[in-house]
């Protein structure tokens, strides 16, 4: 869809792009991501690693403290897993809008919302309680988000299958009284990281374009047919 214009950094001090095509077919979206949110890059803009895109879009991790936000985010960019205990995010990075999951930096997140074209919302699928705040997180999306905003929720850590606490159902009954797409997720293991994140690069394109001869994308649809199950032991 557009195209990456080449173009070499002025020296910004933000983070390298991960270069990873957010379309696979015709071209690409460039994407830029950051911390625990996301530039998708519709006019010609510098991302932060000094490479031009067409379309830019802003995408939010958000979720309990934990629930895997960085991790979520660090594989879609490198591919790779962030294992054991590391600083947990303590605010939005100067360089970037990344929200921590902890009550007491909640007020620093909910400027953040009013840009924010995607908001992928995350739960723990091992915490209980990180599931069950998922319906104050959607109060405070509500609240503070864009009408618009594009949402998708997600379980993470299904790898931890011993551990799982909240079944794949009362994620997809949640999902589904909000009206919005789920899926569940493993950042350790990489199931389905790359689809979420391409799923709402594709409704966001295809928003931002609405081109008159394209059948309109459906989000929905595409998240059931290209999701793949955790392939063990639902509890
Ligand atoms: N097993 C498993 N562990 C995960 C997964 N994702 C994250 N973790 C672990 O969960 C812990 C928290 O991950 P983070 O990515 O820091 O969580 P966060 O949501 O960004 O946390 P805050 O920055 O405090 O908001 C780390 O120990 C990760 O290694 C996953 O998919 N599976």
């Amino acid at each position: 869809m557009s195209r990456k214009k080449s173009q070499k950094s002025k020296g910004s001090s933000s983070p390298a792009s991960c270069g990873v095509p957010a379309t696979k077919e015709n071209g690409k979206v460039g994407t830029d991501c950051h911390s625990n949110g996301m530039v998708m890059s519709g006019r010609p803009s510098l991302s932060n690693s000094g490479e031009f895109y067409d379309i830019a879009f802003k995408v939010m991790l958000v979720g309990d403290s934990g629930v895997g936000k960085t991790c979520l985010l660090v594989r879609f960019k490198d591919g790779a897993f962030l294992a054991g205990s590391f600083i947990s995010t303590v605010g939005i990075d100067f360089r970037i809008w990344d929200t921590a999951g902890q009550e007491r930096f909640r007020s620093v997140t909910h400027a953040y919302y009013r840009d924010a074209h995607a908001l992928l919302l995350l739960y723990d699928v091992t915490n209980k309680t990180s599931f069950d705040n998922i319906q104050a997180w959607l109060t405070e999306i509500h609240e503070y988000a864009h009408k618009d905003v594009v949402i998708m929720l997600l379980g993470n850590k299904v790898d931890s299958t011993h551990e799982r606490a909240v079944k794949m159902e009362d994620g997809e009954r949640l999902a589904k009284e909000y009206g919005v797409p789920f899926m569940e997720t493993s950042a350790k293991s990489g199931l389905n990281v790359e689809l979420a994140f391409m799923a709402i690069a594709k409704e966001l394109k295809h928003r931002s374009m609405k081109l008159p001869n394209e059948p309109k994308f459906k989000l929905h649809d595409y998240v059931k047919k290209e999701v793949k199950g955790s392939g063990c032991c639902k509890s």
